[in-house]
């Protein structure tokens, strides 16, 4: 004994099986370490990853309906649960059912009876290894400075957002933003307020949004960009109206400004099925952030 199985406290972790007597045994030798959950079939597994996706998953591979692999399958191919881990566990030891566990995109495979230290140790190797790929993951797409998303994320989800928009038909808009007169207030307050100022606008441009799928990142520079599923142009301009609102609240004086105050510029664009986009959206959204800053800046334009 003395083998400490803490290295991540309390990591939820979901036990599918339709066997209760299953879920019972290993349910008890997790629930000292972990929050452990359980469902019965694949489709609940695949409810329960999208509502409240767990650090792990240990998945019978058995099961009536939706089994184990397809269940896992359609994890893998969803954005929001393809990164959790999924562990198999199953009756079968033959080299066939362990090919078909790997191919199905899982991460470890054991054979029942189940030895409850093993699982132990190769719970707590999965976790620790996703505790590291989540944070490496989140540098890769996460601005540094301003903690929103990078524009690596942004190209991504831009691109995913336009794909799904062609196939629901539903409108997807796009706002630039840029803050007016940067140069002058870097110049003037020095750079380290510059980097403060820009925390602050990001954290506004977050509050302005509610949706789920609403999605801030800084493009670069002074530049940030708001991607808005499912709206259309007037729910696009009452998110700008927002925007305009939440930076004035900021109050940060700004001496080179005629405005006094920070303020920012907004380009917006709007696509679906009726009135599509010529062209790229980011192309339009800038197009019209550079008309909003060559006639007055703190506005906004829209078409
Ligand atoms: N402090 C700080 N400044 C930055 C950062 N990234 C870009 N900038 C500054 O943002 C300023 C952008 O200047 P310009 O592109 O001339 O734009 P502007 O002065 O805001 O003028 P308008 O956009 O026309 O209103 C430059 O001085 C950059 O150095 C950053 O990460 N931190």
């Amino acid at each position: 004994m003395g083998e400490n199985f803490t290295t991540v406290n309390r990591a939820n972790i979901l036990i599918v099986d339709d066997e209760p007597i299953n879920i019972h045994i290993l349910s008890n030798s997790l629930t000292e370490i972990y929050n452990v959950f359980a469902v019965t079939s694949g489709t609940e597994a695949i409810d329960f990853c999208l509502r409240t996706p767990p650090e792990l998953v240990l998945m019978d591979m058995d099961m009536p309906g939706v089994d184990g692999l397809a269940a896992c399958l359609a994890l893998k191919e969803c954005s929001e649960t393809k990164d959790i881990p999924v562990m198999f566990i199953t009756g079968h030891g033959d080299s066939g059912a362990e090919d078909r566990c790997w191919n199905a995109g899982g991460v470890d495979f054991l054979t029942k009876p189940v030895n409850v230290n093993t699982l132990k140790h190769r719970i707590k190797s999965h976790l620790a290894l996703k505790l590291v790929t989540d944070e490496l993951r989140r540098m890769a797409y996460q601005d540094g400075l301003t903690q929103v998303s990078n524009r690596r994320y942004f190209d991504e989800y831009l691109a995913r957002q336009k794909k799904l928009n062609q196939r629901s038909g539903h409108s997807l808009a796009l706002l630039m933003f840029d803050i007016d007169f940067f140069k002058s207030f870097n110049d003037h307050y020095g750079h380290l307020a510059g980097d403060d100022c820009l925390k602050l606008v990001a954290k506004a441009l977050t509050d302005s949004v509610v949706r789920p799928a609403d999605f801030v990142a800084r493009f670069g520079g002074e530049e940030f960009t708001i991607v808005l599923p499912d709206t259309d142009l007037s729910g696009a301009i009452s998110v700008a109206e927002k925007i305009q609102t939440e930076i004035a609240m900021l109050e940060v004086n700004h001496i080179g400004s005629p405005f006094g105050m920070v303020t920012g510029s907004i380009g917006i664009a709007v696509s679906d099925n009726t009135s599509a986009e010529q062209g790229d959206l980011v192309d339009s959204a800038d197009k019209r952030l550079y008309l909003a800053k060559t006639t007055g800046r703190n506005k906004f334009i829209a078409q």
